[in-house]
C-alpha cells in the first residue's frame, strides 16, 4: 500500500479524525476491513473505490450510524462509540441520496436540525442564514423539499451538515446529482472551508479530486490499498513528471482503475 510521509505526519495527535483497524461484517461479507487513517484540519482527503468497495459503511461508521465490529474511530479524539453525542456535535455528515421530510421546507428543516443540535433563536438564524447562503438555497427556502430538483436536494442536506461549523466534514458524494455550475459552487465551498476543517470526501470524479483533494485514500474490497496525494497517485500511473496531456491520459487511466469507472480491470493497484 502506497503510505506517503505527509500520511504518517497525520497520525498524530493533531488528527481531527482518526480510523483505526475498522472492521465491519454484514453476515458473511467483511465490508470494511482493517481500515485506518487519519485527518488533521486542512486535509480534504478524496475517498475513492469501486462500488461496494466499503466508502459508505466507512463513512456511516465515522460518523456514528453504524457500530463496528472491531477498530476505533475517533473525531477530535473523542471516541465516537463510546461517546456519540460529543463526537457527532463536532462533526458534519451528508449521507448518499436525498434528505428525509420531504414534505417540510428547507427553513423548517434546517431549524429543526438547528434545535436539535441545542440551538435556537439568534443564533440559530445566524446559522440557518450562513448554511443557507454557502449552498446557495435562499431562492427555495420555502419550497417543499419533496418538489425541488435533485440538485437542489443535495444542497438541503449539504446545508444540514455544515450548518453548526463542524470542524470535521464526512460528505458522501458531495456533487452528485449537481450540474457543472453547482458542482463548481460545492467545490468552490469546500475549498472555503479546508483551511479550518478536516473533510472526507467520496466521490466518482476524477476532476473533483483534482480540484478539492490534497489526499486520497483508495478502498478496494473493503481494504485500503493507498492514502496518498493526488500527485503521487498520477506519478504511480505515469512516472515522475509534468502533468502534460500524456500524464492526464494515465492519471486518467489510474483513476479509472481504482473507481471501476473505466475499461481498466482493478488489478495492479498502484
Ligand atoms: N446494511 C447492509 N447490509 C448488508 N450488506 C451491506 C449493507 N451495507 C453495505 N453492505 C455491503 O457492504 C459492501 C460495501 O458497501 P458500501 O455501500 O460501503 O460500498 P461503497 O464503496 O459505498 O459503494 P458505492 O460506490 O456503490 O456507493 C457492499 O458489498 C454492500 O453490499
Amino acid at each position: 500500500m502506497i503510505r506517503t510521509d505527509r500520511t504518517l505526519t497525520a497520525l498524530t495527535d493533531r488528527a481531527m479524525i482518526r480510523v483505526s483497524g475498522l472492521i465491519k461484517r454484514f453476515g458473511a461479507r467483511t465490508a470494511v476491513d482493517d481500515v485506518s487513517f487519519a485527518l488533521e484540519r486542512g486535509d480534504v482527503m478524496g475517498f475513492l473505490g469501486p462500488n461496494g468497495a466499503g466508502k459508505t459503511t466507512t463513512m456511516r461508521m465515522i460518523a456514528g450510524f453504524l457500530a463496528p465490529d472491531a477498530g476505533r474511530v475517533e473525531v477530535a479524539g473523542i471516541d465516537v462509540v463510546r461517546a456519540p453525542r460529543q463526537a457527532q456535535a463536532l462533526l458534519g455528515y451528508l449521507p448518499e441520496g436525498a434528505p428525509a421530510y420531504g414534505e417540510m421546507t428547507p427553513a423548517a428543516l434546517l431549524s429543526f436540525q438547528a434545535r436539535a443540535r441545542g440551538v435556537s433563536g439568534a443564533a440559530a438564524g445566524f446559522a440557518i442564514a450562513r448554511a443557507m447562503a454557502r449552498t446557495a438555497l435562499e431562492e427555495v427556502a420555502e419550497q417543499r423539499i419533496d418538489t425541488l430538483s435533485k440538485g437542489f436536494r443535495r444542497r438541503v442536506a449539504l446545508a444540514g451538515a455544515i450548518l453548526h461549523d463542524p470542524p470535521v466534514l464526512v460528505l458522501d458524494e458531495p456533487t452528485d446529482g449537481l450540474d457543472p455550475n453547482q458542482k463548481r459552487e460545492v467545490r468552490a465551498l469546500i475549498g472555503a472551508l479546508q483551511a479550518e476543517t478536516a473533510i472526507l470526501i467520496s466521490t466518482h470524479a476524477l476532476e473533483e479530486v483534482e480540484a478539492v483533494c490534497n489526499r486520497v485514500a483508495v478502498i478496494a474490497g473493503g481494504q485500503l490499498v493507498a492514502d496518498t496525494t493526488p500527485a503521487m497517485l498520477a506519478a504511480a500511473g505515469a512516472g515522475p513528471g509534468a502533468r502534460d496531456a500524456r500524464t492526464r491520459t494515465r492519471l486518467e487511466a489510474v483513476f479509472a482503475r481504482l473507481t471501476g469507472h473505466g475499461s481498466a480491470p482493478m488489478r495492479d493497484l498502484p
